[in-house]
């Protein structure tokens, strides 16, 4: 069994009057890239800050790579992209990717950097002030990854990024998880956790409502339907078969509900012959988050 990466018992962070984190505890092993998802202020943000020692929890506490996140040797080991960074403006994108590289014993090999990230010569050569807000992020991940870290924590990496850049940024990430590395992620792109992530971690209100892989999730808690329309139009038919949940008309087209579409498409099928265009929606990632957020929020 791979080595657990980060542990985090009961975790709770209260600022003044606000309760951000509320006896948080889930563990992340090697080689698992997890995202951490949730509405805004669900506790995302403060729960990476405190595993990377940067805020102190109220109570509880967090191991990564089995130390004290302030230790010194800990640094050495990951890389970590904020939602905000100061980059040094006047040096050029090359100066600071060869600088960072220089705060490592065994840094990764500049073009190494350059080939995760997609950085071009044309961008090595600009200054960092002159950069696009998307750069900046490119450059902020292969700053992330100067170290050839073992853990990286992304906090809304993708956070305005044109969708090119996105789909570049995930393949720089894909690579480095083949490499065995740990990741964890944040972001607002529900997508992006369903195709990246082996795992997610819900979080709303400072709690984890839901932990598992999006197969898993979505299986347990999104709803599925078969849906189709009918010749001539004879409303909502008189359908019976054990598996099915419900049955409504939205506009042309009636939606049954079920837990399993194989049955029920079979049984349309047969029994049904007026039907066409059916379509299976295992559900979606957006489903379960909203039905998840509204009850978290009861
Ligand atoms: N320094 C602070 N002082 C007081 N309250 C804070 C502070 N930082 C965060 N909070 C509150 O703690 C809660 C959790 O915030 P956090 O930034 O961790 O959420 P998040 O899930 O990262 O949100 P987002 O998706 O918007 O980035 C929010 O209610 C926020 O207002």
């Amino acid at each position: 069994m791979s080595s657990k990466i980060i542990e985090v018992n009961r975790l709770s962070k209260k600022y003044t009057t606000v309760s951000a984190l509320d006896t948080v505890s889930f563990s992340i092993r090697q080689g698992e890239v997890v995202s951490l998802l949730g509405p805004n202020g669900a506790g995302k943000t403060t729960i990476l800050s405190i595993i990377l020692g940067l805020l102190t929890p109220t109570a509880g506490s967090v191991r990564l790579l089995g130390m004290d996140p302030r230790n010194q040797l800990v640094k050495q080991r990951i890389g970590v992209m904020l939602q905000e960074t100061g980059l040094m403006d006047r040096l050029t994108v090359r100066e600071l990717l060869k600088l960072f590289r220089s705060y490592y014993t065994k840094p990764l090999l500049l073009d190494d950097m350059i080939r995760i990230t997609g950085l071009t010569t044309k961008e090595l050569q600009n200054k960092v002030e002159y950069l696009s807000g998307g750069q900046k992020r490119r450059v902020n991940f292969a700053l992330a990854v100067a170290g050839n870290p073992e853990v990286l924590i992304l906090d809304e990496p993708t956070n305005g990024l044109d969708a090119i850049s996105r789909a570049s940024f995930w393949q720089g990430v894909t690579q480095l998880a083949n490499q065995g590395k740990t990741i964890i992620f944040t972001t607002h792109y529900l997508h992006e956790a369903d195709d990246i992530a082996n795992r997610i971690i819900l979080f709303n209100k400072g709690r984890v409502i839901a932990n598992g892989s999006s197969d898993e999730i979505k299986e347990k808690l999104s709803k599925q339907y078969v849906s189709f329309k009918i010749n001539n139009d004879t409303g909502i038919p008189q359908l019976k078969h054990p598996a099915i949940i419900g049955i409504e008309q939205r506009y042309d087209r009636i939606y049954i509900e079920t837990k399993d579409t194989d049955s029920i498409v079979s049984y349309i099928t047969q029994h049904q012959t007026n039907t066409y265009d059916i379509q299976i929606d295992k559900g979606k990632m957006e489903d379960v988050f909203h039905t998840l957020v509204k009850e978290g929020s009861k």
